[in-house]
């Protein structure tokens, strides 16, 4: 009898675990009614296992089936990915205010405190993005004032490149450890153009440190995304170095600034704020906020415009004959003498550099998958309905590689960007900035920077091979969210 009874328990246990595992397959199985089509993967781990490294490549092997929008499942989770250039201006610029959110996640929530910009929601997103914007244009964006900062740079660029080579004609340098310096700067600069001696030294160790931090981070990003249950785990250590590289020292410098604050010479992204702290009460305008925009800022700025410049260099290096061209034109238009300087306006004139860089940001995608966006409202795409709170990818990678618009998308031709006449085409299917409510702020000193950068080095100088190097080649760097090239050097010679 003892026997029957166990058997019995036994079979409760076994009858119970299938009733679970049913319900948990069938939960797994549905999805919101009239949700986009796509691929579920296996229970638990969704298409992990089957996208491989490039996850921008695998959903694009679903657009001939789906068309421009599908989704998927990763983990638990269920994606939205807009596969086209169409899909991607419906939702982020038509309907706009619906997808401009930011997914919610344990790992930023709890490094941001909802503050900053970049992974905020809401009406601080809101209000945020609407005070960077002004502030910018405040700083001269778009202006003389700007080309004259990022000129500066450029050329304390090229002095530190010559300090670092020791000999006459050629410069070696080490590319992730030369090139975030002028970009870097130009970003910083914003928020500190009123520099206050004491502390650049502390301002250069954040500088410096900055690649690490995003280094870091990013390693801890993909780690927490194959093992999601280590996130709590991580969240310490993360805060502790925003704390050490970034809080620390933008409220010291922020505290030297509100001391010396002047209303009617406002000169830098501190200053603004501070003067709007001021006037304007309520939540926005706080010191924890400073701190995580200027960190924003930061990260937001120098890994981005570092990784374009860094695959324009790899570019000119694999196609000797653009450099030659960009050359030709700077030769032409700028000209050789040292007062001649190269500025935005420029840019009319000089249609193959400005098709040259369109090419890069389409044939080395920095951002393939786009910042990840949310739906802050049950809304219609396509006719499929796509609950509130639903995380929404772009394939950015896609838009710049569809072979229906590009043709050989795989090879570098920056004379597709020329109409007949040898004219720029500024092309809509180039987005690396993304597109709507959301894109990216700094679009235009992105701009700024790569134009000026390219001409201001090129005008004396042609980027070669160093022969103890190579020629690099086109494998990105571990890193993960960004496309970045890996270390290289590169000999710049005075031409
Ligand atoms: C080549 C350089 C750059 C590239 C390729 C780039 C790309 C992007 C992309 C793809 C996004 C996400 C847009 C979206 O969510 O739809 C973004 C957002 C952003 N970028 Fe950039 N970016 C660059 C340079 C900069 C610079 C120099 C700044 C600094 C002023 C900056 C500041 C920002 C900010 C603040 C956001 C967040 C906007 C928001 O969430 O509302 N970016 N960027």
């Amino acid at each position: 009898e003892e026997l029957h009874f166990e058997r019995m328990i036994s079979s409760i246990y076994v009858f119970g675990f299938v009733f679970c595992l049913v319900c948990y397959l069938f939960r797994w199985k549905s999805r919101p009614k009239n949700f986009p089509p796509g691929p579920l993967g296996i229970p638990m781990l969704g298409v992990a296992p089957f996208a491989g490294s490039k996850l921008e490549n695998y959903l694009a092997s679903f657009y001939k089936k789906y068309g421009g929008v599908m989704s998927f499942r990763l983990g638990p989770k269920d994606w939205v990915v807009l596969n086209d250039l169409e899909a991607i201006t419906q939702a982020f610029t038509k309907q706009g205010e619906s997808f401009s959110g930011r997914p919610k996640s344990v790992v930023f929530d709890q490094l941001t405190q909802g503050c900053g910009i970049v992974f905020a929601n809401g009406d601080r997103w809101q209000h945020q993005r609407r005070f960077v914007l002004t502030a910018l244009k405040r700083l001269g964006m778009g202006k003389r004032t700007m080309d004259a900062i990022i000129n500066e740079e450029t050329n304390r660029f090229i002095a530190s490149v010559q300090l670092a080579g020791g000999t006459e004609y050629y410069y070696f340098i080490q590319i992730r450890q030369c090139v975030p310096r002028p970009t870097g700067t130009i970003v910083v600069f914003l928020p500190f153009l009123r520099f206050i001696p004491p502390f650049k030294q502390k301002f250069q160790k954040m500088v410096d440190s900055t690649e690490q931090v995003i280094g870091i981070v990013k390693i801890v990003i993909e780690t927490v995304a194959s093992h999601l249950f280590l996130l709590p785990s991580f969240i310490p250590p993360l805060f502790m170095l925003f704390k050490l590289y970034f809080a620390d020292i933008i409220s010291q410098i922020a505290e030297n600034h509100k001391q010396s604050l002047d209303e009617n010479n406002l000169c830098d992204f501190i200053d603004i704020f501070l003067s709007d702290m001021k006037k304007q009460k309520g939540d926005f305008f706080t010191k924890l906020q400073l701190c995580h925009l200027i960190r924003d800022l930061f990260v937001g700025g120098i890994d981005t415009t570092t990784a374009a410049l860094g695959w324009g260099i790899v570019c000119l290096l694999n196609f000797p004959e653009c450099q030659d061209k960009i050359h030709q034109e700077i030769d032409q238009i700028i000209g050789k003498l040292n007062y001649a300087v190269p500025n935005m306006s420029h840019q009319e004139k000089m249609p193959y550099l400005r098709a040259f860089i369109q090419e890069v940001h389409r044939f080395q995608t920095i951002a393939g998958l786009n910042i990840p966006h949310c739906v802050t409202e049950d809304c219609i795409l396509y006719g499929y309905r796509i609950p509130k709170g639903t995380p929404v990818m772009s394939n950015i990678w896609f838009v710049h590689n569809d072979p229906a618009h590009w043709q050989e998308p795989q090879k570098f031709r920056p004379e597709r960007h020329l109409d007949g006449d040898g004219k720029f085409i500024p092309s809509n299917r180039v987005i690396p900035f993304s597109v709507g409510h959301r894109s990216c702020l700094g679009v235009q000193l992105a701009k700024a920077e790569l134009f000026l950068f390219y001409a201001g080095v090129l005008k004396h100088h042609e980027f070669q091979v160093d022969p103890n190097f190579g020629l690099p080649d086109w494998s990105r760097d571990d890193g993960g969210t960004l496309k970045t090239p890996k270390d290289f050097t590169v000999c710049i010679k005075e031409r």
